[in-house]
């Protein structure tokens, strides 16, 4: 290809993204970072430099990250086998001392680290940290039946989010940081809980009132079988058909998190979210600064 080619090829792609740079302009958007998509170092590189970018032009982005097949790792090296419902982890009181020690210890922050190493400001906090999170013990329900109770399963330590205290969050941002959150929250007792990160981002999106929540994982968005016995993408979806996908079974295990918490943020007034692959290189400014979208978005009625 010619060189002036190769420039004008260039400056397109950055006029492409003029409109959407005027629109996110001092808006706020809330990046789940899953631990599926921390895979190698050039995709957490990518990542920070997305971060790091939307700061620059504007944009303010809030991060909250998982980590959890870290949690499994290291759990497994200590003999204890990790055991989920319905995608939250059962956590006993050992399981809550390695869960804080790597979400906040050691996952926060190396992308703290990172984001700070590649010229951006970052600071890492927990849910505990000016009681940023505040938790109640969550609790799950199984129907067994149509006429009988529900059977409520204890899963431990989990933490079910009462409350957002966005001051702290706004703390940080008037004085030009992004803020970096694991998702650790503080019962009312003052003790920690352990909370799906999905769930933490959904709530903070929400309590915000962001203009978007980008959930990054392992997969291109949420899949459907078609006839044909293919997995399909769904491109777009409603905050109705949420609950329909989870009672169908089309949704399982770490996806029900992930769509209560679009449903969770869309209610408090946040415009869309998204479920992207966060294994695609710059998968986070391909989705906010191109006409292209990747993924499946969740939008309101
Ligand atoms: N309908 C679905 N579409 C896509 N993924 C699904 C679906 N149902 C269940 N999943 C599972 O959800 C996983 C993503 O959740 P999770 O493992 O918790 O990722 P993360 O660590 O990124 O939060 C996928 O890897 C996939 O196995
Ligand atoms: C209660 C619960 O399940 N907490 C999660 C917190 C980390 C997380 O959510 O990490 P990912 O987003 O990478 O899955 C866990 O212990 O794995």
């Amino acid at each position: 290809m010619q060189a002036d080619k190769k420039m004008s090829i260039r400056a397109e792609v950055l006029i492409e993204a003029l409109p959407y740079i005027r629109k996110f302009y001092g808006k706020t958007v809330v990046i789940k970072y899953g631990g599926h998509a921390m895979v190698d170092d050039r995709l957490k590189e990518n990542f920070v430099l997305d971060i790091i970018l939307m700061k620059y032009i504007g944009i303010r982005p809030v991060v909250v990250h998982g980590g959890g097949p870290q949690i499994t790792k290291t759990l497994e090296r200590m003999g204890i086998k990790p055991t989920f419902v319905e995608g939250q982890r059962v956590t006993d009181d050992e399981t809550m001392s390695v869960v804080e020690m790597v979400l906040v210890g050691t996952v926060n922050k190396e992308i703290v680290g990172l984001i700070n190493s590649h010229g951006g400001r970052a600071v890492g906090l927990s849910g505990r940290d000016g009681d940023l999170i505040k938790t109640s013990r969550m609790k799950i329900y199984k129907y067994t039946g149509d006429e009988r109770p529900p059977e409520i399963i204890d899963i431990g330590r989990v933490g079910k989010v009462e409350e957002v205290n966005v001051e702290v969050i706004y703390a940080l941002e008037n004085s030009g940081f992004v803020p970096v959150i694991a998702p650790v929250g503080v019962g009312p007792d003052g003790t920690a809980h352990n909370i799906n990160a999905d769930l933490v981002a959904g709530a903070i999106a929400g309590a915000l009132k962001a203009e978007k929540l980008i959930l990054l994982t392992d997969v291109p968005g949420v899949m459907v079988k078609s006839e044909d016995g293919q997995d399909k993408l769904i491109h777009s979806m409603t905050v109705k058909e949420v609950d329909k996908l989870i009672e169908e079974g089309i949704a399982q295990g770490g996806m029900i998190p992930k769509l209560k918490a679009c449903k969770k943020a869309l209610n408090a007034g946040v415009k869309k979210a998204h479920i992207i692959d966060g294994r695609v290189e710059h998968a986070i400014i391909l989705e906010l600064l191109t006409d292209e979208g990747i993924g499946t978005e969740v939008v309101g009625e």
